[in-house]
C-alpha cells in the first residue's frame, strides 16, 4: 500500500478536527491532586514536542474462540455475559494471530521503505515526531525501544503515539468536551489511515507502519470502543465487565505491539499463546493502574472495581468515597492484587518467546508496573490518599534485572519450522 503525503493548507491538525474549537491543542495534562506524580510537562514552548504536528499533511475466517487454550480466562468465565466478553476478545486474538500467520505464509517480511525520496523524507520526519513524543512521555520505554531494529522501533513509536492520543481524548484536559460523535470521527480517521489516507504526520507514521507489519485494525477500533465505554460508564457490575474494559483500553496494546515486536524464530510457542500473554500483560497493567488510582478515580465519581466483589467484601460505594482504610478494604485489596498478579504471571510466559531485541523493554515494563502492586501493599493499602509510586532507585534496579531476563531465549525447536513474526 503506497502512501502519498501532500502538504495541505488547512490549519486543522491533531484533535482539532474532531469538533471545531472544542478540543485541546496541547497534550499536557493538568494534575491537581496533591500526591499526583505527573507534573505539567516541561516547558511546552515551540521547542517542546507535541502530539500536534506543526506542519500539516493530509493524504491523498476466524476459528471459534476456544478458551480452553487460555487457562486464565476459562477460569474467569463465571456467567453467560462473561462468556460473550471472553469470546469477543478471543476472536480478536485469533484474528490477529491468523493475520500474522497468513503474512508468513505469503512470505512477506517487513516491506522496504517507499521508493519516492520525497515521501521518504516526509515519513522520516513523521517518525521523528513519534520518537520525540515517546522520548518525552515514556522515557524508560523509549530507551528500551532503542534496542530494537530501526524498523520495529519506529513502528512501536507510531503505535505508542496513536494510543496516547486516543487516551488523551477521554483522559486529557479537554476530555469534558469529547462526545461519542468525536470518537466516531476519530475512528473514521483511523479507517482512513489504515487505507493509506492519513490525516496528519503522526497518523502518516502509523499508516506506514500498518502497511509494513501484519497489524489488524480491530484492536485499534476496540481501544476507541474502550474510550466510548469510559464516556458512558462509571461503574462495573462484576469482573467480566471490568475485564472487557481492560481489554479495550490496554489488552489491545499488547495485540497491536506483538506483530511489530516479533516472535523469536526458535520459539516453540503457538502464535495464539504469545498473543494471549500479550493480552494478559495489558490487562495486568490496567488492573494495576486501576488499583493505584482508586482515590483519584473516586474523586472523579468513578469506581473501576467489581461492584459484586465489593458487596461480598462488605463494602459500599460510600466506603470508597469516604476513603477509609479498614480491615474489609485491606482484604478486598489483597484479592484484587492477587488477581492482577495472576495476569502478570500469565504474561511472563510469553515474554521469552518474543524476538530477542523486544524482550528487554517488555520485561522492563512488566517488572516496573508490577512493582506498583508491591508499593500499594507497602502503603498498607491506602490507595485513597497515597499514590503508589516506584522510586527512581527501584526503577533503575529493575532495568538490569529485565536485561538479564531478556537474555533467556526460548527453548529451541527440535526441527526448524517457519519463522514467526
Ligand atoms: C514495550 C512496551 C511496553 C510496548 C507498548 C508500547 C505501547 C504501544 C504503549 C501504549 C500505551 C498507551 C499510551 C495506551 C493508552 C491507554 C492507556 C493509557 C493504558 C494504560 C497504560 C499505562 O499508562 P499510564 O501509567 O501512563 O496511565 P495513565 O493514563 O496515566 O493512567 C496502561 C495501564 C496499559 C498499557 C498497556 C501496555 C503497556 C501493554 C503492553 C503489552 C505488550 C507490549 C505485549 C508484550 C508481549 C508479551 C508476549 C507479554
Ligand atoms: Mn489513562
Amino acid at each position: 500500500m503506497a502512501i502519498t503525503l501532500h502538504r495541505v493548507t488547512s490549519p486543522a491538525v491533531g484533535f482539532s478536527e474532531l469538533r471545531d474549537g472544542d478540543v485541546h491543542r496541547t497534550f499536557g495534562r493538568i494534575f491537581t491532586s496533591k500526591y499526583d506524580r505527573k507534573i505539567p510537562r516541561r516547558k511546552r514552548g515551540s521547542n517542546s514536542c507535541s502530539l500536534h504536528a506543526d506542519s500539516k499533511y493530509a493524504c491523498v475466517g476466524i476459528e471459534p474462540a476456544n478458551t480452553a487454550n487460555f487457562p486464565i480466562l476459562s477460569s474467569l468465565v463465571a456467567n453467560p455475559a462473561g462468556e460473550v466478553a471472553v469470546k469477543k476478545v478471543y476472536d480478536v486474538v485469533l484474528k490477529q494471530a491468523a493475520l500474522v500467520k497468513r503474512q508468513l505464509r505469503s512470505n512477506a517480511d517487513v516491506k522496504p521503505d517507499l521508493a519516492f525520496p520525497r515521501t521518504d523524507s516526509l515519513l522520516k520526519e513523521a517518525y521523528d515526531r513519534c520518537r520525540e513524543v515517546c522520548e518525552e512521555y515514556a522515557k524508560t520505554f523509549y530507551l528500551g525501544t532503542l534496542l530494537m531494529t530501526p524498523e520495529r522501533r519506529r513502528a512501536i513509536w507510531a503505535i505508542y503515539v496513536w494510543c496516547r492520543r486516543t487516551d488523551e481524548l477521554v483522559d486529557g484536559p479537554n476530555a469534558s468536551h469529547i462526545t461519542p460523535s468525536a470518537l466516531d470521527r476519530w475512528e473514521k480517521r483511523l479507517e482512513d489511515l489504515f487505507a493509506g489516507r492519513p490525516y496528519d504526520m503522526l497518523d502518516a507514521a502509523l499508516s506506514d507502519t500498518v502497511s509494513k507489519f501484519p497489524v489488524d485494525i480491530q484492536p485499534f477500533k476496540d481501544m476507541i470502543e474502550g474510550m466510548r465505554m469510559d464516556l458512558k460508564k462509571s461503574r462495573y457490575e462484576n469482573f467480566d465487565e471490568l475485564y472487557l474494559y481492560c481489554y479495550y483500553v490496554a489488552g489491545t496494546v499488547g495485540l497491536m505491539s506483538v506483530p511489530v515486536m516479533g516472535i523469536a524464530p526458535e520459539s516453540k510457542a503457538t502464535t495464539e499463546s504469545v498473543y494471549n500473554s500479550a493480552l494478559a500483560l495489558g490487562i495486568a497493567n490496567q488492573l494495576t493502574n486501576i488499583l493505584r488510582d482508586v482515590g483519584e478515580d473516586a474523586r472523579r465519581g468513578r469506581i473501576y472495581l467489581p461492584q459484586d466483589e465489593l458487596a461480598q467484601a462488605g463494602l459500599s460505594e460510600e466506603d470508597i468515597f469516604r476513603g477509609k482504610v479498614t480491615g474489609k478494604w485491606r482484604n478486598f485489596m489483597k484479592s484484587q492484587i492477587k488477581r492482577a498478579r495472576m495476569f502478570f504471571q500469565e504474561a511472563e510466559k510469553g515474554v521469552t518467546e518474543l524476538s530477542q531485541a523486544s524482550r528487554w523493554p517488555v520485561w522492563a515494563s512488566l517488572l516496573l508496573y508490577r512493582q506498583i502492586l508491591d508499593e500499594i501493599e507497602a502503603n498498607d493499602y491506602d490507595n485513597f490518599a497515597k499514590r503508589a509510586y516506584v522510586s527512581k532507585a527501584k526503577k533503575l534496579l529493575a532495568l538490569p534485572v529485565a536485561y538479564g531476563r531478556s537474555l533467556i531465549s526460548p527453548t529451541p525447536r527440535k526441527q526448524s519450522r517457519h519463522a514467526k513474526v
